[in-house]
């Protein structure tokens, strides 16, 4: 069936007046509508940025599409959410078994999608593991059964009333969709937008039975990456077009040293023109004018209430009142994020006069030395290890500084919550860091992956402290930075467009 055709004659110009948002789409013109498929939303569940994206980049493309989301049944969304509705059902196909589709329909009027299938996802832990950290030993089925649902709401679902003209994946655990999708023989396009090509869904060739693979596209052209299933690659072979979250990280992936061995594939994607790098933003709920969550607003002109808030924050770490500068780290503890690079540069901030603050969750090993520090460090450097965003949110606030040395980093979010908040990164050139940073005038770059060349950008921002008047033309320039979803969405209906258009444009 192609569904490109039943999209055609499904009009729907109503769509955008009913949400009350943006304007209503020209006499006659059909509304595109795009599924967009992820196993993140930070409304229900957040492991990283993804969940940040997830909430915020489909509620800004309803102004120009009929965008709907699909989510796997966590626990975190069945326990939150009443009597979820069931609109249909979905047949069981190889190794992946029947499941019920829920509908929720947002206060603000976004649709998502619930895959019920309590055996797969109603369990206590994080999307991808368990309490301990472990990944669920059926990752493959349970999120071969998200890109497969994706696909079967492509074809048409009997009862649903609605079928996508575009599917937007996102990352390893969705972009077998799109694979689906061509082994069905279907026609419609699809969009996936890599946010980490690190993490790619790599399974054992026993498990391609139970998940449908034909043997003909285990192979280097098709879903083989080193003698095992690669869910991220089969995702870039099979999709119109690829998106990556910086226009600098599209660049980095087509090397080797970023590539993580999928370059090659990405440069002929590239010299096809399929691969864009769109930038991504930030809700407009991070706001140190209006943020609750704060001890005390405050605003480019006037940033007396940052100080109130580095007090509590300091109260809360249990630190030692002081006038010199403050440090956040907001991180996943992880290799990409730098940790190491954190972790020795913290006694050179201490004989700095500065105070460090960190909230993270991640490798044991970064945990246990974050905390180690704290112990040698009490009056100086704080940690807690966890992920609680309201605490972020008063830590880029009562910051001066955020470290994020990160080794690469498609986009990071965490360098403009910074910003927005007056706290200025400290952060590799990499990724989106170079895109959204300016050095010496809303943050502080540095290029090798060193200590030695982290230690020169924070002794940089130290002096810059020293210097009231110099400090604060920075927080103003950082606050000024505009960072909203509108640009970046624009980025997505510029691609979302050719790829509804067909392969020959
Ligand atoms: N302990 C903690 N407590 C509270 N909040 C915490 C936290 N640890 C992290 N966070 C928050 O989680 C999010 C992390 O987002 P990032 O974009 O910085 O990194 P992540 O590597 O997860 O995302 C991947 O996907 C995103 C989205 O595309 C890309 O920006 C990024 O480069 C890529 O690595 C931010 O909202 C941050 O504030």
């Amino acid at each position: 069936m192609d569904a490109r055709v039943i999209a055609d004659e499904d009009r729907v110009p109503e769509f955008v007046a009913a949400l009350g948002r943006g304007g209503a789409p020209s006499e006659g013109r059909a509304v595109q509508r795009i599924l967009y498929v992820t196993s993140e939303m930070a409304d229900y569940v957040k492991a990283g940025g993804l969940g940040d994206v997830s909430a915020a980049l489909p509620r800004s493309l309803g102004q120009r599409y009929d965008v709907r989301v699909l989510i796997p049944g966590y626990r975190q969304v069945t326990s939150r959410e009443e009597d979820i509705p069931v609109v249909a059902r979905l047949p069981a196909a190889h190794g992946l078994p029947a499941c019920e589709l829920g509908r929720i329909d947002c206060p603000d009027g976004l649709t998502v999608y619930v895959i019920l299938c309590p055996d797969l996802y109603d369990r206590e832990g994080s999307p991808y593991g368990d309490e301990s950290g472990a990944d669920w030993a059926d990752n493959d089925i349970r999120f071969g059964r998200l890109g497969l649902a994706a696909a079967q709401i492509a074809a048409g679902v009997p009862d649903l009333g609605w079928t996508p003209s575009l599917l937007h994946l996102n990352d390893w655990p969705s972009a077998l969709g799109s694979a689906y999708v061509a082994w069905a023989g279907l026609q419609t396009p699809s969009v996936l937008t890599i946010h980490n090509l690190a993490y790619q869904g790599l399974f054992d060739p026993s498990r391609l039975p139970g998940l449908g693979v034909p043997d003909s596209a285990f192979g280097v052209e098709g879903v083989e990456f080193y003698g095992k299933l690669s869910f991220l690659k089969a995702g870039i072979v099979y999709a119109s077009h690829v998106t990556t979250v910086s226009q600098t990280y599209a660049r980095e992936i087509t090397t080797p040293e970023f590539g993580c061995g999928l370059d090659g594939l990405l440069r002929k994607l590239d010299g096809e023109g399929r691969l864009t790098g769109i930038l991504n933003g930030i809700d407009e709920s991070w706001d140190p004018r209006t943020d609750r969550h704060l001890e005390s607003p405050f605003d480019p002109n006037d940033l007396k209430g940052k100080k109130a808030n580095a007090d509590e924050v300091r109260r809360e770490f249990g630190l030692a009142v002081s006038r010199g500068p403050l440090f956040a780290v907001v991180s996943r503890l992880v290799h990409q994020k730098g940790v190491d690079l954190t972790i020795e540069s913290t006694e050179s901030i201490v004989r700095q006069g500065g105070q460090v603050v960190v909230t993270g969750r991640g490798e044991e090993r970064f945990e246990r030395a974050m905390q180690k520090l704290a112990e040698r460090y009490p009056a100086q450097v704080g940690v807690r290890i966890g992920f609680e965003e309201q605490r972020a949110r008063r830590m880029f606030a009562g910051s001066d500084f955020l470290l994020m040395p990160s080794r690469f980093e498609p986009c990071g979010l965490s360098q403009m919550y910074a910003q927005r908040m007056g706290s200025l990164p400290i952060a590799r050139q990499t990724g989106g860091l170079a895109d959204t940073i300016k050095d010496g005038v809303t943050g502080f770059l540095f290029r090798d992956p060193s200590l030695g060349a982290m230690l020169s950008a924070i002794y940089r921002a130290v002096d810059a402290f020293g210097s009231r008047r110099k400090l604060n033309a920075m927080r103003r320039a950082a606050m000024s930075e505009t960072y909203g979803w509108t640009r970046s969405a624009a980025g997505y209906c510029g691609v979302y467009d050719r790829a509804l258009a067909g392969p020959s444009q």
